[in-house]
């Protein structure tokens, strides 16, 4: 058995207690449950006590030989953070596509001319599942050296049975090998194969009636998504898709409003959808739809970002009660980053939110756009053992000192995987 883990007298410990039941809205999203000097015991995995380094010294005093002690003093505390929207396993990479658009040429010109998700889709399939595996583990390197210890993954750069199986057993194998834990979703439905071009239906129906079904079938995702847009899938076949999920166990998530409003929001509220993902276009008919639904808006400000539009009103929804979760997108078009902190001061400065919501937004919001808000996302008494620990002495310096990885420490599961910055040496991989 590991030892236990102290974590001792952090400048500010960030517990966000109080939101495992449901997510943060409102004024809620600003209530950090921040303690002051603050110490977490963590044994087996799991969170023992949370409190002032007076109240956790008084109650393991006598223990304290059996525990590595992490000294956080000076230093800024929050739970692993938790990225809820990326598109993980994938090959190559489109810089190409980046220079065409610097000269004019659209996201969705790019795709409806063969490129895009249709290069991604290209590269993945003639990947083997090793390379596919080795590729994605780098990423999962990177994302835990930026704080992050859960990341959400997307299958969709296959749209055939074959590809999109590879895809998500790369990712269960990733869950399995890497520290961090990978939240699968089957995304079949990420763009029309042009086979199928003259007759999308046929492709719904081979999405509706046959690979949801063995996905849920072989359990290997929890959640299934589409690119709900237009030139894409239209709302209607959206709904056929995210329908037919349920009825086989697996939880909606949408890609909505994207590049053109398109009742995406909307529609995610009449599914039921755990999430709406994007949201740049989103009604405020919409917007109210999620928020009386609980629909979590995960938003991508790296991708507004990079594809030179104007972000998601990030404001606007939090203010009518949305609860909002924040994410990297991580994807080889339209965002290549692991870097939540840089998406964190985004959401700042370009969706309006503030320091304290953005935080709310990439914790425990973010662990319930991932179906997880009562096992992460906060630092409370039975929640895992997954903390990060900043370089930085309060949580506003996290957005405004950006573009600088300040993570310092990562604990998973209740052991330490970063010191110092740099991974523990059993993570690398050769
Ligand atoms: N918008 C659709 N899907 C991805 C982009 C995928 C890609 O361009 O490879 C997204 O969420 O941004
Ligand atoms: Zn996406």
């Amino acid at each position: 058995m590991s030892k236990a883990i102290f974590i001792r007298n952090a400048n500010q410990l960030v517990t966000l207690q109080g939101g495992a039941h449901a997510p943060l809205v409102k004024e809620a999203m600003s209530e950090l449950g921040i303690i002051e000097n603050g110490s977490v015991w963590i044994e087996d995995g799991v969170i023992q006590a949370v409190g002032t380094d007076e109240e956790l010294l008084a109650m393991f005093e006598g223990r304290l030989d059996e525990a590595e002690v992490v000294d956080a003093s000076g230093k800024l505390v929050t739970p692993g953070l938790v990225d809820p929207h990326t598109h993980l396993v994938f090959a190559g990479s489109r810089e190409n596509e980046f220079n065409m658009r610097l000269q004019g040429a659209t996201y969705m010109d790019i795709m409806n001319a063969g490129g895009g998700i249709h290069a991604t889709t290209r590269a993945t399939k003639a990947a083997s599942n090793e390379e596919l595996f080795h590729a994605s583990y780098g990423r999962l390197n990177q994302f835990l050296r930026h704080g992050v210890t859960t990341v959400e993954a997307k299958s969709g750069y296959g749209m055939e049975w074959e590809t999109e199986r590879k895809q998500l057993e790369v990712a269960k194998r990733l869950n399995e090998n890497h520290v961090i834990d990978v939240v699968s979703t089957f995304m079949g439905a990420h763009a029309v194969p042009k086979e199928y071009k003259e007759n999308p239906d046929e492709f719904v129906r081979l999405l509706v009636e046959e690979m949801i079904p063995m996905v849920a079938e072989l359990g290997l995702a929890e959640f299934n998504d589409v690119f709900c847009e237009h030139g894409v899938f239209t709302p209607e076949q959206s709904r056929v898709i995210l329908e037919a999920g349920k009825r086989h166990g697996l939880i909606p998530k949408i890609h909505a409003d994207e590049i053109e409003p398109y009742e995406g929001a909307e529609l995610a509220a009449e599914v039921g959808a755990i999430s709406a993902d994007h949201l740049l276009k989103a009604s405020e008919k919409g917007m109210r739809a999620m928020a009386e639904k609980g629909v979590v808006g995960v938003l991508l400000p790296g991708t507004a970002y990079f594809l030179m539009a104007e972000s998601a009103n990030g404001r606007k929804m939090i203010d009518l009660g949305v609860p909002v979760a924040l994410s990297t997108d991580c994807n080889p078009g339209s965002s290549p980053t692991v870097s939540l902190p840089f998406i964190m001061n985004l959401g700042c400065l370009k969706m309006g939110m503030t320091p304290a919501e953005v935080i709310t937004a990439t914790t425990i919001n973010a662990a319930h756009a991932l179906n997880r808000g009562q096992e992460i996302g906060s630092l409370e008494v039975g929640k895992k053992g997954d903390v990060t620990i900043f370089n930085i002495e309060n949580y506003m310096k996290l957005q405004y000192s950006y573009g600088v990885n300040h993570t310092d420490t990562v604990v998973k599961n209740g052991q330490v995987v970063v010191r110092g910055g740099h991974l523990v040496e059993e993570l690398s991989l050769s």
